[in-house]
Parts: C-alpha cells; sequence; structure tokens
C-alpha cells in the first residue's frame, strides 16, 4: 500500500511504483487514473517489455546505464528481470561491467542511490547518516575506493562497488532493498588522471592517511551504531591492503562487520578448492596439497587464513603446520623469513629455509616450490603464461588453478588459454565469468565464477536474521562447506567447481540458514534463527510481494 503518497509522488517513487501493473482499484485510490496507460499488464508484462529493451542494447556499460535507470524507475520490474535472468543480468550490474562502470561513474551517473560521505563531513558524520531517508538499515556496504577490483583508485567513482554488492544483497540474499545502504567515504584520490577529469566530482585532494584517517573510519563506525543500531552489519569493500585487514583485526570484535575481499573470498575460493578435491585424479587430501598465491594482498591472505582453519580443524594439524603448505609470492617476489618489505600480514606466511629459486618471477617459483594448487590474486592479467601452466601440469596429474583477480581484464589468464595448454588437465575458477569451453574431444569445460558473491549474500542475509553480534571467520568456513555441499554431479560432469550460478539464490538461502546455526552455536544469536532453509527462502524479498 502507497501510504500518503499519490499521483506522480507514486510513480517516482521507486519503492511504490508498480507503472502499468496497478489495478483499477488502486489507481482510483492512488489518484492515477489518466497517468497511466488504460489496460492494467502484469509485472512479467513489464518485465518481458524491460527485458526486450536491455537486449537491444550492445555495449555491457549502456546495459549497467539501462539497468539502473530502471532501478531508479521501478524496484520490483529491476528485482524481478535480476532474479529472473541472474546469469544474464550477475555480469552486468556486478564484474566484470561493474569496473567499467565505476571508472566512467562522473558520466554515466543519472540518479542518486547511496550517500557519499566526505572528508568535508569530519566531526559531522552522524548528521549526514540523519539525511538517510529510512531507519531500518541492517546492512551497510561501504568502500574508501582505494581498491576497486583489479583497477586501483578511483576514488569517489568507488560507488558503483556497493551499489552493485548491496543488489547482490536483494537479488540474490533475499534482503529487502530498504533493508541495504551503499556508502562510499571519499577521502582524497591517488589516481591524478581521475582527478583530472573534468567530470570528477569526488574532493579534489590527495588521500588522507594516518591517524587522521583512521579517526574519520571510527566516527563512521560509531555514527553508524547510533543511527542503525548495533546489529546493523558494515561490510568493507575494497579497501587498499594497507588498511583492510588493519581495520578487520580492530573492528572484527568490536562491532558486527566483516571484509567481503578478506573473508568473503576465502569462502568461495576454499569452497571451490573443495570442489576440486572431488574431481577424478586429483589428491583428495587437502593436507597433501602445495598452494602457491600469486599476490599477497587482502584477499591471497583471506583465502590461505580461512583453509589453514579448515587444516587445523579437519586435520588437527598445527597453524605453523598449516601456515607452511602456503607459500606467496608479491611485487618483489618469494615471500620468506627474512625478506624485506614485509607486513605483519605477510610475515603470517614468511617460511624459514625457502627453496634455493632461479629468479623473483612466478614460473621460478613454481618450479622451485612445485604447487599443486595456485592462486592468482595479483592483479596481473596474463601472468598465468603458457610456461606457468604446463610447468603445472608437470607437476602434478590435475593442477587447480584460479585467475581470481577482477575484473576479467584482470584475469591471470582466460578458461580458454588455461583449457587448451593444459589439455583439459587443469582445473579452472576465475573471479569474473568465463564462457564454456569445447575441447578438442568434444568435451565441454565450465569455469567455476569462484567469486565472493556466492558467499557474502547469505552471510550478510544471516546475520540480519538473527542478529549477530559478530562476523567470525568459522561463519565463512561454514559457508564454504555448505558451498561445496551445493556442487552437483552436473557440475562435476563439467569440471565446474562451484554450483552453476542459476542457483545463487538457493546456496545463499542454505549458507544463510548454516551461517544462523553457527551464530547460535557460537552464542552470538540474538533473536531467534530459521529452522530451515525453507523458512529462510520464506523470508526473502520476492518483488512481486507486497512491500513489507
Ligand atoms: N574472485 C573474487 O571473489 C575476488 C577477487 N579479488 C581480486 O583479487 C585481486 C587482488 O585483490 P586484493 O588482494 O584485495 O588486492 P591487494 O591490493 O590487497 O593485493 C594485491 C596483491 O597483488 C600483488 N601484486 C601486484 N603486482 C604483482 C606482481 N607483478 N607480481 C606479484 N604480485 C603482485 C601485490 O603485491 P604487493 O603486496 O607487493 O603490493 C599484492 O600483494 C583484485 O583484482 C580483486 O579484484 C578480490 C576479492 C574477491
Ligand atoms: C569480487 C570482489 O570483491 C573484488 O574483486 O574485489
Ligand atoms: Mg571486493
Amino acid at each position: 500500500m502507497a501510504g500518503k503518497k499519490v499521483g506522480y509522488d507514486v510513480l517516482r517513487d521507486p519503492t511504490l511504483n508498480k507503472g502499468v501493473s496497478f489495478s483499477e482499484d488502486e489507481r482510483k485510490e492512488l489518484k492515477l487514473v489518466g497517468l497511466l496507460p488504460p489496460r492494467t499488464q502484469t509485472l512479467e508484462q513489464q518485465v518481458e517489455r524491460q527485458l526486450t529493451l536491455l537486449r537491444r542494447l550492445n555495449s555491457p556499460l549502456d546495459k549497467f546505464v539501462f539497468l539502473q535507470a530502471l532501478l531508479a524507475r521501478t524496484q520490483r520490474v529491476f528485482f524481478k528481470l535480476m532474479i529472473e535472468n541472474i546469469v544474464e543480468v550477475m555480469p552486468v550490474v556486478y564484474t566484470p561491467t561493474v569496473g567499467e562502470a565505476c571508472q566512467n561513474w562522473g558520466h554515466i551517473l543519472q540518479f542518486p542511490r547511496g550517500l557519499y560521505i566526505s572528508y568535508k563531513q569530519k566531526g559531522s558524520i552522524l548528521e549526514v547518516l540523519e539525511n538517510w531517508p529510512t531507519d531500518d538499515v541492517r546492512v551497510i556496504v561501504v568502500t574508501d575506493g582505494e581498491r576497486i577490483l583489479g583497477l586501483g583508485d578511483l576514488g569517489c567513482w568507488g560507488m558503483g562497488i556497493p551499489v552493485g554488492k548491496l543488489l547482490l544483497y536483494n537479488g540474490c540474499g533475499g534482503v529487502y532493498p530498504e533493508h541495504t545502504l551503499p556508502v562510499q567515504l571519499d577521502l582524497g584520490c591517488d589516481t591524478k588522471s581521475i582527478r583530472a577529469d573534468p567530470l570528477y566530482f569526488g574532493l579534489d585532494m590527495d588521500r588522507v592517511r594516518g591517524a587522521e584517517y583512521d579517526a574519520f573510519i571510527e566516527e563512521f563506525v560509531r555514527a553508524v551504531q547510533k543511527r542503525f543500531g548495533t546489529a546493523c552489519l558494515i561490510q568493507f569493500e575494497d579497501f587498499a591492503q594497507a588498511n583492510a585487514a588493519r581495520l578487520l583485526h580492530k573492528y572484527q570484535m568490536d562491532c558486527c562487520c566483516f571484509n567481503d575481499d578478506i573473508q568473503g573470498t576465502a569462502g568461495v575460493a576454499l569452497s571451490g578448492v573443495f570442489g576440486a578435491l572431488r574431481l577424478p585424479g586429483v589428491e583428495k587430501d587437502l593436507s597433501k596439497h602445495t598452494l602457491l598465491f600469486y599476490g599477497a594482498g587482502s584477499a591471497g591472505i583471506g583465502i590461505a587464513d580461512l583453509i589453514v582453519d579448515d587444516l587445523m580443524e579437519a586435520f588437527g594439524m598445527s597453524r605453523e603446520e598449516a601456515k607452511r603448505k602456503c607459500w606467496f609470492l608479491d611485487s618483489k617476489g618469494l615471500i620468506y623469513e627474512g625478506r624485506a618489505s614485509l607486513t605483519p600480514e605477510k610475515l603470517k606466511y614468511a617460511h624459514p629455509n625457502p627453496p634455493q629459486i632461479e629468479s623473483k618471477d612466478l614460473l621460478s617459483a613454481v618450479k622451485a616450490l612445485r604447487p599443486s594448487i595456485l592462486i592468482g590474486v595479483s592483479t596481473i592479467p596474463n601472468s598465468f603464461t603458457t610456461e606457468v601452466i604446463q610447468t603445472m601440469c608437470e607437476i602434478s596429474e590435475r593442477p587447480v588453478i584460479m585467475a581470481l583477480s577482477n575484473p576479467t581484464s584482470k584475469a591471470e589468464c582466460t578458461a580458454e588459454a588455461c583449457y587448451r595448454v593444459s589439455n583439459g588437465k587443469a582445473i579452472f575458477a576465475s573471479g569474473s565469468p568465463f564462457d564454456p569451453v569445447t575441447m578438442p574431444d568434444g568435451s565441454v569445460r565450465v569455469p567455476a565464477q569462484a567469486n565472493n558473491a556466492y558467499i557474502f549474500p547469505g552471510v550478510g542475509n544471516a546475520i540480519a536474521l538473527c542478529g549477530a553480534k559478530h562476523v567470525t571467520n568459522q561463519m565463512f568456513l561454514e559457508s564454504a562447506k555448505t558451498l561445496a555441499e551445493l556442487i552437483t554431479d552436473e557440475d562435476m560432469a563439467v569440471e565446474c567447481v562451484c554450483p552453476s550460478l542459476s542457483r545463487v539464490q538457493e546456496c545463499s538461502a542454505h549458507i544463510s540458514y548454516r551461517v544462523c546455526k553457527m551464530a547460535e552455536k557460537q552464542g552470538l544469536a540474538t533473536r531467534p534463527i530459521p529452522k530451515s532453509v525453507e523458512e529462510v527462502q520464506a523470508l526473502f524479498y520476492n518483488p512481486a510481494g507486497s512491500q513489507k
């Protein structure tokens, strides 16, 4: 029901606007007679109309702009279209197109969405949050724009990422749109070309760093708690390495928050590894594998930390023993004990007695360390060269190769290259979508999209449902196990180590249920938890249903 709004105030409110689907009675009651064409049409017909228009567009960026405009007009049609066409729509509203959208944010923005909180508002962040029109915000995705996908510092043009992530919360994770809030913090931008763009609308200043940065984040966190309550989940997204883990450690047990690049990515990557272990020819025992990470930032260290947690839990290994299974390369080469330029996060994986290594490059490291699992989180496109893939195949019968960097232009290798060079021996997953590949023998490989989009909507939904006080690493381990259990024999038949993307909503519901149970087990749930996956699903946002 539309409340007190009538006429164009209804049609111009995307949360109320049903367009031509308003019934005769609603049209009379809401003073819409004459403002709409005479015949009432179904939501399905509206979706069909918009889908046809969408498919007429050729460029992914034009599709992105079209869908954002649709969302700004009518939430119901947008989300129904998105949910029913998730495999087609996700690459538009999310990676890879969201990367291009962020790079062009000042050129494509047409409708306000979310909150921009700039350094000018230091000391009055709460007042900015008060401007948000609804009180019952349960999930915030916040970025400071410094590490947008693998595209670097895009300043306040990073807003596309919180917007995109929250659309997945709504469309894949069942969280009601009115309970979500995208936030862009503008603390400056160090990419001069972005600031020089005449249409850049962020602050024209170098990034704030050090104590002033920390004080701003602290003010933001406390203002969120005051405005929306301590149960409001804060998802930190696309913060640079220097801040991501630091902020997570500071706030993880202090408020209700998590870092998606560290923890969500870990959940999906570990699930992909579990999936790979099920394939023929792969050593089933994870403790017998050696993992090499190309990139030692938020994603890489996060994945390793969760693998270590699993090795300790599943095999009774000591933390030190488990950590030694994971080796890292960063931009300066192999990480080992005593090397220069080691952050506290990298120090955890700086092992003593590294093997003799010819040079600092990846191929030399692969030859020396002989990994069976190679994980790319480096932002360096095509760094998994033919030689690297061939060497992985010489080391193991079925190497696992994950090119997780986003967007597609930053992937360490393409699916096609990985399957072709390895002659189909390699098991591949990527962060951004790649098309299925037909092998010379006619068999088909479907590359898994190992993207945290499989994890965060379900985790966030669970936190909002059960009112968890904190988000724990065990919840992400549980998410990884849950997701892996949802990989079907059909997925395995095409060597896809994630459940089909078309089932992402179902995956989120299962994850949500299991995370709720974990929250209860850990004594962190403050509300009764759903009793089944079906109960979680019944609580999902349904664009065709009535507004909450
Ligand atoms: N699939 C998914 O779900 C996810 C994918 N990602 C993607 O992973 C990538 C990395 O993200 P994140 O870890 O957060 O980023 P960070 O900036 O935290 O880390 C990037 C890492 O890559 C290293 N690196 C840069 N250049 C090289 C090089 N030439 N050789 C070796 N290592 C190099 C950096 O080295 P140094 O430390 O020396 O600077 C750093 O360790 C991004 O593209 C991101 O989009 C991230 C999260 C989720
Ligand atoms: C997927 C994601 O979170 C990233 O690439 O940063
Ligand atoms: Mg991210």
